[in-house]
């Protein structure tokens, strides 16, 4: 089995399945502020079970193609949001689950502007700046119980460029 992924630039449409992409399309829903900032209102789906929100940072060291990419990994609990700080983009991979194993890996590159909303118990590989520097605004789970679970493949993957 080919262990290569090409990784697409990363739409709205394509990334439905795995979660949101953050990003400015169309007018605001809403002029706030005396007309000086649109609103561009509730672009994703947030979900925390028996916890709340938080928002951290990640300082991830850069990476670049070909990328490999070792492990995906999925929080039963919660959502995770990874919204670039620098506009640096970030290499997204994600996975269907079938009965606790991921298949079908999916690589994605952000654009400058993107930030992205993974649904909850989503496989996905970690934070993967493709860039410095690789700073990055997380939105996710805070509170008790384990919320990690991990998939380390047996051979890794690797992921070429666009
Ligand atoms: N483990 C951790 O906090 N980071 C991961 O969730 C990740 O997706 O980068
Ligand atoms: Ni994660």
């Amino acid at each position: 089995m080919s262990r290569t992924l090409t990784a697409a630039p990363l739409t709205a449409a394509a990334f439905a399945p795995y979660g949101e992409v953050i990003e400015l399309s169309g007018a605001p829903d809403k002029m706030i502020n005396q007309g000086l900032c649109g609103r561009h209102h509730d672009l994703a789906r947030l979900d925390f079970a028996d916890g709340r929100a938080g928002i951290s940072l990640f300082d991830a060291k850069a990476r670049h193609f070909p990328c490999p990419v070792e492990m995906v990994e999925r929080h039963p609990e919660g959502s995770q949001a990874f919204i670039p700080v620098n506009n640096v983009p970030m290499l997204v991979v994600v996975a269907e689950d079938a009965n606790g194993t991921p298949v079908n890996l999916r690589a994605f590159l952000s654009a400058p502007g993107q930030s992205i909303n993974l649904h909850r118990n989503t496989w996905h590989g970690v934070l993967t700046p493709i860039g410095a520097p690789g700073l990055y605004a997380v939105v996710d789970r805070i509170g008790d119980g384990a919320n990690l679970e991990e998939f380390w493949f047996d051979e890794p993957f690797v992921v070429t460029e666009p």
